[in-house]
């Protein structure tokens, strides 16, 4: 496997890294503030996916709808992706990305998805960050497939911070199981992994970094809240013990019986766009 292509981007008011490898959106750095959160322990290399930024899960999410599949959220993250587009100009970059059923031909898991695609991931960043995956039915039979663009975000700490948008949305609780409606807004108390029947936008208001970061869906119908709390946290290898604090993650996606159909010849972009704004706004 070739090694992991990283693109190091300045910009007038910020900085992001890029991969090949997953054709990942990394680190993003806006007016001198880290907005998601890459770990320092990240692996990169061949077979690795990698934790921080905004990974593409696809063509499943977790273990998929059987609870079955492995590599956990498909092969899509660990492929190594081909850059077929890079414009750059001071106020913001775009990197465009492809993917062909024979660069996943070796992949582990191909199998359990063995359609013809067209794939390709579109990162954008300036004022704001948006990953766009497209992806087209090339063959002759119908299929569907899981998405989501798993953005992890930096917050100054996950005790105090509160998601508003999610309000009146059923949501599973992947933790214990079980299906709820969101009564207002939502604190983080722990171990947190759930999917929202909505699409956003969410906002993450932070009052210890002083800032709200609105994450929102396109061609989207699910938003995905994780962090793994103080316990799962200190056992994610990749990622420092105390972590687990400084972030969250806000997932746009379309999972479980949401999964997208794409008959022949059609084709579909999910997205997902991240943007921060200061001072923040009233809570409930
Ligand atoms: O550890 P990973 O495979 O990257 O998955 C990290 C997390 O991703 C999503 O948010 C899922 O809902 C979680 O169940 C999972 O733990």
């Amino acid at each position: 496997m070739p090694q992991t292509d990283r693109h190091d981007i300045p910009l007038r008011d910020g900085r992001f890294t890029a991969y090949d490898h997953g054709a990942q959106l990394g680190g993003w750095e806006h007016h001198g503030q880290p907005v998601l959160y890459l770990s320092s322990l990240a692996a990169t290399g061949a077979g690795a996916a990698i934790r921080g930024g905004v990974p593409l899960c696809w063509p499943w999410f977790g273990p998929g709808r059987d609870g079955r599949h492995t590599p956990g959220h498909g092969f899509g993250r660990v492929a190594d992706w081909r850059l077929v587009d890079r414009q750059e100009d001071p106020a913001g970059a775009r990197l465009t990305w492809e993917l062909t059923p024979e660069q996943v031909a070796d992949l582990p898991g191909r199998e359990l998805w063995p359609h013809d695609f067209l794939a390709r991931c579109e990162v954008s960043v300036g004022d704001a960050a948006r990953v766009a995956l497209t992806v087209t039915n090339t063959g002759s039979q119908p299929f569907d497939y899981e998405v989501a663009l798993h953005s992890y975000l930096v917050v100054g700490d996950v005790g105090q911070i509160v998601l508003t948008g999610l309000d009146g949305s059923t949501w599973f609780d992947k933790v214990v199981g079980g299906v709820h409606r969101q009564d207002g807004d939502l604190r983080l108390d722990g171990e947190t992994d759930r999917i929202y029947h909505t699409a956003g936008p969410v906002e993450v208001h932070d009052p210890v970094l002083g800032r709200t970061l609105r994450v929102t869906g396109e061609g989207t119908t699910d938003t995905i809240v994780w962090n793994p709390g103080p316990e799962k946290g200190q056992d994610i290898g990749d990622m420092a013990p105390d972590d687990w604090r400084t972030m969250v993650c806000v997932e746009s996606g379309a999972v479980a019986d949401n999964a997208i159909s794409l008959p022949p010849g059609a084709r579909w972009t999910t997205a997902t766009t991240i943007t921060m704004s200061t001072p923040m706004r009233g809570t409930r």
